[in-house]
């Protein structure tokens, strides 16, 4: 380890005077020699929230007290030169600044290798060189900032400067060497542990402003936010923020840890891990005397309403290679370039120049800064800039943008007012009105039978749980014990020596024991707290065991209700489908018995019909045979009936057996034409029935072919040659079954 300058603190006389840091003198050295350089540490922001508990209670402890800013009329600034970087160093880049030992507030350009240098010497509030760590950057130009704030002024502390320059290392710090924002969060708490007669409400948000959009790091969406006037003049509203009442300092670095993990980081040129985005952390602060017992608690008391606001601004850049970084780099351009011009107009103003206008609304960045900067808070500027005579001009540049923000006049007041729009009044009210409903509830219904009651009590004393551990006291945030103290005692003044060796193993084992300490000693306190609750607890069986069985019991019903209902239509539908095809079923076999019934009547009539056929063919052919017989006769009758010899006419049952004489039929014809014809139509009109009566017959036959047309219905029994003896047809099967 290189030896380190020894640096005295010297304790502020007076409240208004400001700590001075005095540095034993030495010669004007450049501000990185190469001999015990310090080395650029690598910023990981989830490892600086998840060690800096370790870290913070030990730096404060040592820490000489700051006295709060209780006017301030200009900006701090203060100019803090990093250690040179690796890529630096590796270009063999001269150191360019210098910060003699007879002045820490200067800072002038180094001679350079060929003997020359700029003249210009630029004087600032501090300079905090290369060596200095950051608990000693948090104590020179941070600390009465955050103090003033816990007293009731807005207090904004912002890092400025070229990208790479160490602005989040300012703030959020590293592992082993937190910055500005766990430093003052940790301080915070520490303030109210050593300020018994107040009582705290704080809350925290945190917003990053990236290519011009407002975006709340603490909403689970990534919500975008807007901007609106307020009642007052220049107030400026950021609807919708998210903000998150807060109770220890480990919910604040989980806040701070989930904001940072959303935040939009890249790689660019000259910083793996360069912030993209302006990003604000705020802490409202409420305050107000302590409720003493005598008076009602929580009413109409004067309360400090306040903020701090720490920001880590994007880092001016140059183009870069990359084509997303650029477009990012020229929205940050623009933002910081209307930043400076707004400065610039507010140094004029304070110089009693003529301005017409102050371009708050030219960028989003300045909207948001508007209330602090035309006024009303405390601001404390650190401005970064690196060592190396390669970043001369970004270097100038910065320290041009320092001088402007000198020159800005502030009137930051105190804000205390009897408001009742103050949170930690609206709170105090409802406890006091939770606590009266309660004892209310006691008086009236001690045995809370009815399980509504017991639920509303209990929802009633969460609720009240809830507002008091918000509300903030010396004793509610517990202990800081750092070893070998006692704990939660006020910051002692004889502490003032400025002693932090954190490379030493004893101590961090010290740091590590002192934690567990502190776990356990919470875990205890805890552990008193519920025992006097369950004291305090009526014996009677417990309401909540209770209202739970009841619960119980009734889910079971309801899920077996459930059960139930949810079966019920299965089985009924089941049973519908069932009976639906049984049915369905029957009617087929119903139709398939008819049917074949109904083939068999068929067969049985085809037969019959068949027999009665053959018998009718066979009358019909003796029909013929007696027709030719009648023919014959009646020709043999016509014949005698010529020749007189009408004895000789035979019988017709003679003649029946007589073949008919040759030539017989032409004489007939021609003779007894008429007759004959007569006749002949006769024995037509008679072949023609018989015909009829074969295609009446084989029309039937026909029609047995398919199913349903019977067709029409054949003689039967009736016509010319009836014969009773004709079989009786089977009656057919009603249409209607098919
Ligand atoms: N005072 C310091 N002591 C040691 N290391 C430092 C110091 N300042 C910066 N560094 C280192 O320099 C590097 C760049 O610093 P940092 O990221 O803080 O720059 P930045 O100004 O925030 O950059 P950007 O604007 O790109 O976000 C980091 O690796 C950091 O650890």
């Amino acid at each position: 380890m290189p030896d380190r300058p020894k640096i005295k603190v010297k304790a502020p006389t007076t409240p208004e005077a400001r700590p001075r840091v005095l540095v034993k003198p030495k010669a004007v050295s450049g501000l990185g020699s190469s001999n015990g350089r310090p080395r650029p540490l690598p910023i990981d922001t989830k490892d600086v929230w998840t060690n800096e508990a370790n870290h913070t209670a030990y730096v404060l402890e040592n820490l000489e007290p700051t006295p709060s800013l209780a006017k301030s009329e200009r900006v701090l600034v203060s100019i803090r030169v990093r250690p040179p970087s690796e890529s630096e160093l590796r270009l063999d880049s001269q150191i360019a600044w210098v910060t003699p030992a007879y002045d820490l507030r200067m800072i002038k350009p180094a001679v350079v290798r060929d003997g020359t240098r700029d003249k210009k010497e630029w004087f600032f509030d501090r300079i905090i060189d290369p060596e200095t760590d950051n608990a000693r950057t948090y104590a020179t130009a941070a600390r009465a900032h955050v103090l003033s704030a816990m007293e009731g002024f807005n207090a904004v502390i912002f890092a400025y400067g070229q990208t790479a320059s160490g602005k989040t290392f300012t703030l959020t710090g590293a592992p082993q060497s937190p910055g500005i924002i766990p430093l003052a969060i940790a301080d915070l708490f520490q303030q109210i542990r050593a300020s018994p007669d107040r009582e705290f409400l704080l809350r925290a948000s945190y917003l990053e402003l990236y290519n011009e959009t407002i975006i709340d790091l603490l909403s689970p969406d990534g919500r975008e936010l807007t901007l609106s006037e307020g009642r007052r003049k220049g107030e400026v509203i950021i609807n919708g923020l998210t903000e998150c009442g807060v109770r220890t300092e480990d919910e604040v670095r989980r806040l701070l840890r989930m904001g940072e993990e959303r935040r939009k980081v890249g790689g660019t040129d000259w910083n793996a891990r360069s912030s993209r985005s302006h990003c604000v952390f705020r802490m409202t602060i409420e305050s107000r005397t302590a409720a003493d017992g005598t008076r009602t608690p929580g009413r109409d008391k004067a309360t400090r309403i306040s903020t701090l606001s720490i920001i880590d601004l994007a880092g001016s850049e140059k183009h870069t290679s990359s084509k997303e970084r650029n477009v990012e780099g020229r929205h940050i351009n623009q933002s910081l370039l209307t930043l400076k011009l707004v400065i610039s107009k507010l140094a004029d103003m304070a110089s009693n120049r003529d301005v017409k206008h102050v371009p708050y609304r030219d960028s989003k960045l300045t909207r948001l800064l508007q209330p602090s900067l035309s006024g009303d808070a405390l601001i404390s500027v650190i401005c970064t800039i690196s060592p190396a005579a390669i970043n001369m001009a970004e270097s100038n540049s910065t320290l041009n943008f320092a001088q402007g923000l000198k020159r800005v006049m502030l009137s930051a007041q105190r804000k205390e007012v009897v408001d009742p729009e103050a949170l930690i009044q609206q709170y105090q009210n409802e406890i006091a009105d939770l606590k009266a409903q309660l004892r209310e509830k006691e008086v009236d219904n001690p045995s809370m039978s009815s399980k509504s009651d017991r639920v509303k009590s209990q929802e009633m004393e969460s609720r009240l749980n809830e507002l008091k551990s918000l509300i903030l006291t010396s004793s509610s945030v517990g202990t800081l014990a750092v070893p070998g103290t006692p704990a939660a005692r006020p910051l002692s003044p004889a502490k003032l020596k400025y002693h932090v060796d954190m490379a030493r193993p004893e101590a961090i084992l010290r740091e590590q024991l002192h934690e567990v300490e502190m776990r356990a000693q919470e875990q205890a306190e805890e552990i008193e707290l519920l025992k006097a609750a369950l004291d305090a607890r009526p014996k009677e069986p417990n309401a909540k065991i209770l209202e739970l069985q009841d619960e119980v019991s009734q889910l079971r019903m309801i899920a077996a209700d459930y059960e139930r209902h949810l079966r019920e239509p299965s089985r009924k539908v089941k049973q519908d489908v069932e009976r639906e095809w049984t049915d369905k079923h029957k009617r087929l076999e119903e139709k398939m018995r008819v049917k074949s019934a109904y083939a068999l009547r068929l067969d049985e009539n085809c037969r019959l019909l068949t027999d009665e056929n053959k018998v009718l063919a066979a009358r019909c052919n003796d029909a013929e045979t007696k027709l030719q017989a009648v023919i014959q006769w009646i020709s043999v009758t016509l014949e005698s009936e010529e020749e007189g010899e009408y004895d000789e006419v035979p019988t017709l049952t003679a003649l029946s057996s007589v073949p008919f004489p040759n030539g017989a039929r032409e004489s007939l014809d021609a003779d007894f034409g008429p007759k004959v014809s007569r006749l002949g139509k006769l024995s037509m009109s008679m072949r023609g029935s018989n015909r009829d009566l074969q295609n009446e017959f084989s029309k039937f036959r026909g029609s047995l072919g398919g199913v349903g047309s019977l067709g029409p219905a054949p003689p039967r029994g009736g016509g010319l040659f009836r014969d009773d003896s004709a079989p009786t047809l089977l009656a057919p099967v009603d249409d209607d079954v098919f």
